[in-house]
């Protein structure tokens, strides 16, 4: 059975906007955070504290965090690649954190500049950190359904659900996977990790994002992570496209007869917002579509 309601992590003001070539300024991406809350997204991936050398776009962290209006009840999760970004993103406030990592040791290395085990031996220290600063610790991990075994990412989930990561989000981060693919992955995975500790996230690069997320919703897996505007990709990750915009996540889940909290016209008018500001089309089906009624 499909989940009753489900819990959509945003990701437009961190996962969306890191790969912009032109600096994106503060106070349009203050406000951009502040109108996903206003439209009730309840966890808002605000900034990373990572190297300003390797992601320029992300180096006014401590102003967003400092600017952006906090609402009670809202998540805003930071990305922390290692302790110094742990710290630094304590200090500006953050309750919860996002370590990121992948179960392929390409990636791994191109995007925090690591092993798979290395990375596992930051995280120990980020995660340990986390339990005596009273802060939450969830885990975005790439694995590129149908590129990487399923087994060598359900062995990589296990041991980040081990160190007390609460949630573990399953990222097809370049967005190759089909539905049988994520099914296999999300089997392997389940049989180590709880489902209810997992989440996924989907690019869509080859248009398979939301058949993807059907797939885990039947799995019965209830966190999504979707960007406004399907803004975004990661910037070590060549050819992938946006992620899964959101308002199209929002749209076919309601249509299902599933809970968000979302209220779509809201947040169709924070894409109007974002691509105006960045001078681009969304895009988001459901917002083109829109657009043309
Ligand atoms: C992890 C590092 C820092 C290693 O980078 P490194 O060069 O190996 O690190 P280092 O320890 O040798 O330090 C190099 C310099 O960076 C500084 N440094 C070190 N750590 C920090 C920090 N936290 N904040 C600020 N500065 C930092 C450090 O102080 C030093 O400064 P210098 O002495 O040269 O002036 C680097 O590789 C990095 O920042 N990577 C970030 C990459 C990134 O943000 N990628 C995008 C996010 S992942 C993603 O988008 C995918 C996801 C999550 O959405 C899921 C999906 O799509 O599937």
């Amino acid at each position: 059975a499909l989940p009753e309601r489900v819990k959509i992590v945003e990701v437009g003001p961190r996962d969306g906007l890191q790969n912009e070539k032109t600096l994106v300024p503060t106070e349009v991406k203050i406000h951009l955070i502040d109108m996903l809350s206003e439209a009730g997204l309840p966890v808002i991936e605000a900034t990373s504290f990572v190297s300003p050398k390797w992601v320029p776009q992300m180096a006014d962290q401590v102003e967003v965090m400092k600017g952006i209006n906090r609402r009670p009840g809202v998540s805003y999760p930071v990305l922390t690649p290692n302790l110094k970004g742990f710290q630094a993103a304590v200090k500006a406030g953050a309750a919860e954190v996002a370590i990121f990592g992948a179960a392929s040791e390409l990636f791994s290395k191109k995007n925090i500049n690591c092993s798979v085990d290395e990375s596992l031996q930051r995280f120990e220290e980020v995660t340990k950190a986390a339990k005596e600063a009273g802060v939450v610790v969830y885990i975005s991990l790439r694995c590129l359904v149908g590129q990487v075994s399923p087994d060598k990412v359900a062995q990589v989930a296990k041991r980040l659900y081990s160190m007390g990561c609460y949630e573990i989000s399953l990222g097809d981060t370049i967005g190759v996977g089909t539905p049988g693919g994520m099914t296999e992955m999300l089997e392997a995975v389940s049989r180590e990790v709880p489902v209810d500790a997992l989440a996924v996230h989907c690019h869509d690069t080859y248009g398979q994002a939301l058949a993807n997320i059907l797939i885990a919703l039947q799995m019965g897996i209830s966190v999504v992570d979707s960007s406004v505007a399907g803004l975004g990709g990661c910037p070590y990750a060549q050819g992938a496209s946006g992620n899964v915009a959101t308002e199209d996540v929002v749209y076919m889940l309601h249509g299902l007869g599933i809970q968000t909290g979302v209220d779509l016209p809201k947040l169709m008018d924070a894409g109007a917002f974002i691509c105006s500001s960045l001078n681009r089309k969304t895009s988001s089906k459901v917002a083109q579509a829109a657009c043309k009624l």
